[in-house]
């Protein structure tokens, strides 16, 4: 595995993935483009101060690691709490965030701390923040300002200590010109920003990352490692990534799937423009061949035999 990885800072593992509540991919960070290592710089000087963070990148370029590697570094004792702002409950979504009182609904008998209270004395990440409803925007300020929520019908307010991180797919500022987002909270979270770049734009992290995924996913799956050809190496050098590291992840995942030999080709990678692979066509033929009856088979073998397939 990181057999042409450079010495030094490239790869950042963390040593107690498996015990952490990281998830399971999430077990290492590789930065090994020049503008992937400048971000890993501002990462660590983040971490070490208590401003919010706002994360700008595309969708799959790893906003989530990064904030967690935040999280991580800041020593902050409590939670990492992750949630999706576009995933929140039209009709709860106060609630869900903030958390409720006893009774502040018909039927619920307890209290809830929310997303907000249960990020307590730890990192709350809020990705797509640029989806949370404008009415929340003010109280999430509000909270964060004051180190305190007012959980949905309650009378007195809970003391939080919470860390932000934002991360958004979006312009922010053209949201706020467009009246779509608070220009306070903007203003707020402006204060620590990091700019993730896309896959294409930091080309020194491709094949790095892509012999990171395929050294977890040979070893989660018991398979023997096979490399990248030269070929292979150059058909993901060369394609644009529109979905990021998590197209790259699954693409290689893929690959190692389908090579049966030691050596990865381009075939293998499944990409737009890349050869054909040699399996599926005949996979589909085989199976196209098992549902007629004699006469179609022969014809159709005949009809195969005559184009070369
Ligand atoms: N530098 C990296 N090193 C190792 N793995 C990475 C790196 N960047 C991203 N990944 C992996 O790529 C996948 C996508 O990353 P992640 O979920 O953090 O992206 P995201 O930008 O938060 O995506 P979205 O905007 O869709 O929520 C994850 O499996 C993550 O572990």
């Amino acid at each position: 595995m990181n057999r042409h990885l450079p010495p030094g800072q490239s790869l950042l593992t963390f040593p107690d993935a498996d015990k952490s509540p990281l998830s399971i991919r999430a077990k290492a960070l590789v930065f090994v483009d020049p503008r992937s290592r400048r971000l890993r710089g501002e990462v660590e000087r983040l971490a070490a101060t208590d401003l919010p963070v706002l994360i700008r990148g595309e969708s799959g370029t790893g906003k989530e690691l990064l904030a967690r590697q935040i999280h991580r570094e800041s020593g902050r004792g409590g939670l990492f709490v992750a949630l999706n702002c576009g995933a929140l409950s039209p009709t709860w979504a106060e609630a869900e965030l903030f958390g409720h009182a006893v009774g502040a609904y018909a039927g619920s008998a307890c209290s809830r701390a929310g997303w907000f209270g249960s990020a307590n004395g730890g990192t709350l990440y809020l990705d797509e923040i640029g989806d949370l409803p404008l009415g929340l925007q003010g109280k999430l300020l509000a909270a964060l300002e004051t180190r305190e929520v007012l959980r949905v019908g309650a009378q007195q307010p809970t003391p939080v200590d919470v860390r932000l991180v934002a991360a958004s797919s979006v312009d922010l500022a053209q949201a706020v010109a467009a009246g779509k987002f608070s220009e306070r909270l903007y203003r707020y979270l402006d204060e620590g920003r990091l700019e993730l770049p896309a896959l294409r734009e930091r080309p020194g992290d491709i094949l790095p990352l892509a012999e990171y995924f395929l050294g977890v996913y040979a070893q989660r799956l018991g398979l023997d490692l096979p490399q990248f050809g030269a070929e292979a190496q150059l058909a993901l050098e060369r394609h644009a990534w529109p979905g990021n590291t998590r197209e790259l992840e699954s693409v290689v995942h893929f690959a190692l799937l389908v090579c049966s030999g030691d050596e990865i080709l381009p075939a293998h990678l499944n990409l737009p423009g890349a050869a054909a692979p040699s399996y599926a066509p005949l996979t589909i033929i085989e199976e196209q061949l098992a549902r007629l009856d004699a006469r179609e088979r022969a014809q159709l073998q005949a009809l195969l035999a005559q184009t070369g397939a």
